[in-house]
């Protein structure tokens, strides 16, 4: 695997993938691999000829009071799990190598990146837009992979790629790949390490809850009660703030109240000792 820094250093080894006619596959990420990013690895490898896959913790996506700095930083590691992996290409850009003095381009992605967390994270979707695109172009891939677990960054990304033509056919190059989970239900995140012992157990009400709420949706309860049920568990299981527990139109992340035959998702983002959580599910209309 080549662990690639600088920037004409990658456009050489793209140029290399390119002259052999391979397709390339990118799986973009912040690093602190977990199985979750590893599946993904895994599901490019299925359908490309070569991997690369990006580390980049991007600032621009955080916001002034999020966890930036404490954010976990552990490259070798993941080399290491990259190597073992079979990826053919490790691209971790610094930071200003990235957004070099004097950045000014910022990619907004209107409607979709709205609500949820669009609006508790202001601006995170614009950072997010902004890395995947200049990603996109540099690695100049044929598909790219994320995790749904990331539901409306995956929809937000799906939208930038069909307006900028990024990625032709941008339908079948943005690959999402579902949820890995815990044994407990608990979804991977690199957020998950922040928990002790005692949160991390009780972070586990999130999944049960979410499914309890979605089998009440599903056998026709009211969709508020649900809602307002799945909220009052969380509380009383130990997370503190409840950003949204909400369902939305699963493509285009307008909330709905009823279910029609439309895909819909139960959307969640709530925090427990100081981390915030994020998970999303499918929902069925009642048969
Ligand atoms: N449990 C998971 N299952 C499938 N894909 C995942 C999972 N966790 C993360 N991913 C995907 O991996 C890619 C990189 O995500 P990222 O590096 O932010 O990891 P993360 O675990 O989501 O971290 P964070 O705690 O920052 O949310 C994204 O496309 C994300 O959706
Ligand atoms: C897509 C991404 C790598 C952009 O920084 C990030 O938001 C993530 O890891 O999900
Ligand atoms: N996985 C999404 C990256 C973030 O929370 O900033």
């Amino acid at each position: 695997m080549k662990s690639i820094h600088r920037l004409d250093h990658l456009r050489e080894e793209i140029a290399k993938f390119r002259a052999g006619h391979q397709r390339i596959a990118l799986v973009p990420t912040m690093g602190a691999l977990h199985e979750g990013h590893l599946t993904l690895v895994r599901a490019a490898r299925e359908r490309a000829d070569r991997v690369a896959v990006s580390i980049f913790v991007n600032p621009t996506q955080f916001g002034p009071n999020e966890d930036l700095a404490a954010y976990p930083r552990t490259l070798e590691a993941d080399s290491e799990l990259l190597r073992q992996e079979g990826v053919d290409l490790l691209w971790a850009p610094n930071v200003p190598e990235m957004y070099p003095e004097g950045f000014a381009t910022s990619i907004s992605v209107e409607g979709v990146s709205a609500d949820f967390c669009g609006a508790s994270r202001p601006g995170h979707f614009a950072g997010v837009a902004t890395v995947v695109c200049k990603l996109f172009q540099q690695v100049q891939p044929d598909i790219a992979l994320f995790g749904e677990k990331d539901w409306q960054q995956l929809a937000v990304i799906r939208r930038m790629a069909r307006d900028l033509d990024l990625l032709l056919p941008y339908a079948d190059a943005i690959i999402g790949v579902p949820t890995v989970r815990e044994p407990d239900g608990l979804a991977l995140s690199s957020r998950n390490r922040y928990l002790d012992t005692e949160h991390r157990a009780r972070a586990a009400v999130l999944p049960k809850a979410m499914r309890s709420a979605i089998e009440s949706i599903e056998t026709g309860g009211s969709i508020p009660d649900a809602l307002a049920r799945l909220e009052a568990t969380l509380r009383e299981g130990g997370f503190s703030k409840v950003d949204y527990a909400a369902l939305a139109d699963a493509a285009t992340l307008q909330r709905v109240d009823t279910l029609s035959d439309r895909p819909a998702r139960l959307l969640v983002a709530a925090h427990i000792a100081g981390t915030r959580l994020i998970d999303n599910m499918p929902v069925n209309a009642p048969s």
